[in-house]
């Protein structure tokens, strides 16, 4: 993931631009906008705004959003900035994988994995909360794993990689078993697609939907979409 792409934030004519700002408390976004030269604070979004997987939700439209309830709650809570979001999960035969519970949840997840072609889905919401709008993406990455043998499953389980990651691999941790297939985005697999966020940047104020800022109690409030 070697150059990674970095725009300049959006300026809105003579306006100067907002500052950026992470809301997620995923390391490896962090590491991955450090690594491109942003710079940008961190303001993670609250455990309730990432409600977990709905029933007739496809993995790209549950990704798109999350990560729009995750800026949705934190421009709620800041006063001036740009707000960046996202959602990541891996998605194989219809089943979509989010971060593993414990152990036996990642096992189960890999066991599923193990021998096949699956895809990891990014949705990435970018929110202005002074011009009040926002635009958003989801990004695709196709990964091939290879048949996982007794031993590589025994050792990545004990090495405890998987905690914390969509799916239980960890695309950065370079494993032989695991690679992407042809072009698509390296980064997305990570948690932030980095060629699209330069993008969407570069023509935020073009693309923005405007949006009236939601309050913190109207995003408390509008907490149903999960049932
Ligand atoms: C597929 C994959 C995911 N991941 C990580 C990226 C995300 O941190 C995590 C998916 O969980 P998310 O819910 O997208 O993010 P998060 O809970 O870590 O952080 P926040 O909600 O505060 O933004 O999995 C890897 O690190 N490597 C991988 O190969």
């Amino acid at each position: 993931m070697n150059g990674l792409p970095r725009a300049d934030l959006p300026g809105f004519q003579s306006d100067q631009p907002e500052r950026l700002i992470l809301a997620s408390g995923s390391p490896r976004r962090a590491q991955l906008l450090t690594a491109a030269g942003y710079e940008f604070t961190i303001q993670p979004a609250s455990d309730g705004a990432e409600c977990g997987i709905c029933s007739r939700e496809t993995a790209p439209e549950m990704v798109a959003r999350l990560a729009y309830r995750k800026a949705a709650d934190v421009i709620a809570r800041v006063e001036d900035g740009l707000v960046l979001a996202a959602d990541t999960v891996a998605s194989c035969v219809g089943q979509i994988l989010g971060k593993p519970s414990d152990r036996d949840h990642a096992e189960e997840m890999l066991r599923l994995l193990s021998g096949r072609d699956h895809d990891v889905y990014t949705g990435v919401c970018l929110w202005s909360r002074r011009h009040e709008c926002f635009v958003a993406d989801v990004v695709r990455t196709r990964l091939r794993m290879s048949v996982l043998t007794e031993e590589q499953l025994t050792e990545h389980l004990d090495s405890l990689r998987w905690d914390g990651k969509a799916g239980a691999f960890g695309y950065q941790d370079g494993n032989d078993w695991l690679e992407v297939v042809g072009d698509d985005s390296e980064s997305n697999v990570v948690g932030l697609p980095m060629e699209r966020l330069a993008e969407l940047l570069e023509n935020f104020e073009q693309n923005a939907e405007k949006i009236e800022t939601p309050t913190i109690d109207s995003i408390e409030s509008t907490d149903s979409s999960c049932s």
